[in-house]
């Protein structure tokens, strides 16, 4: 089943005298249990696409579907449900709040619902045992490490098991190390929770732990690789995309066997 339907979408910034045609006419989907990244060079329009899949915005000609649903259309407070019950997000500067503790940073989105604690405490339970934080939850975010702090906002994007989890360069803010480890507590989120996951990012390395790659170019959906065999190999061919596309990225590759 299609999680995502992107259909001849367009973006058009900006006014008459000075129009940015940021997205151009693009069309795919992404299947349940889907573990894809996009790609492209600076200003290619990735984070507006990440934008319109998020609900954040929307697009001026063409339409996203998620579930089924045409999102694009949908009116805000139906919208607000939908994008709390369906979708996680994950920024790359983390967004947890200083003044509450990592267990209640992880709840948050469940705040506005009526769920019974001993749900909660299971479902909690659960997310703390998936990302390796459960002796954290008493402690605040300045009490913890970078790499902590990024798995404390992924367990919050879970923590409604939704449909479809969003990340923005989520490796962005952390070293190698912590960059690693974040990406292979994904790959289990994609695996074990059978969580559908999009991320964008510049990173070769950290593209290397999709499933897919959608390359985008000027707009346009330039190009799209699989993974067949193994990471390193995958990895070797996004740098070969990433050096057809030109522009490369913004940041250095990590170089990967971290
Ligand atoms: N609010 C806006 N108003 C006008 N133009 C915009 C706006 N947001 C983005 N753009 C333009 O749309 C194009 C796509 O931008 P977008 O941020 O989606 O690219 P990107 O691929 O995410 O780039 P980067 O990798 O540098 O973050 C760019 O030319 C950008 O300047």
């Amino acid at each position: 089943m299609a999680v995502v339907s992107v259909q001849q979408v367009s973006k058009i910034y900006g006014h008459r005298l000075s129009l940015v045609n940021a997205l151009n006419n693009i069309s795919f989907e992404i299947k349940s249990g889907e573990f894809v990244g996009i790609m492209g060079p600076s200003g290619a329009g990735k984070t507006t696409l990440l934008n319109m899949i998020a609900t954040i915005d929307q697009p001026t000609h063409g339409r996203v579907l998620i579930k089924n649903q045409v999102v694009s259309r949908m009116r805000e407070a139906r919208l607000a449900n939908f994008r709390r019950h369906e979708l996680g997000f994950i920024f790359q500067d983390f967004n947890l709040l200083d003044s509450l503790t990592v267990r209640e940073n992880i709840l948050l989105p469940l705040a506005l619902d009526k769920f019974s604690v001993a749900m909660i405490e299971q479902r909690l339970a659960q997310v703390s045992r998936v990302l390796g934080i459960g002796n954290l939850l008493a402690r605040y975010p300045d009490e913890i490490s970078i790499g902590q702090r990024q798995r404390v906002a992924c367990g919050r994007a879970m923590i409604t098991k939704p449909t479809l989890l969003l990340a923005d360069e989520p490796t962005g803010s952390l070293d190698s190390k912590s960059a690693t480890e974040l990406l292979q507590y994904l790959t289990v989120i994609n695996r074990q929770e059978k969580a559908t996951i999009l991320l964008v990012t510049h990173d070769a390395f950290t593209a290397s732990y999709c499933r897919r790659i959608l390359f985008i170019r000027d707009g346009q959906l330039f190009s799209e690789i699989i993974r067949n065999g193994n990471r390193q190999q995958f990895f070797n061919q996004i740098i070969d995309m990433q050096a057809t596309i030109g522009g490369g990225g913004r940041y250095n590759a990590i170089t990967p066997g971290h």
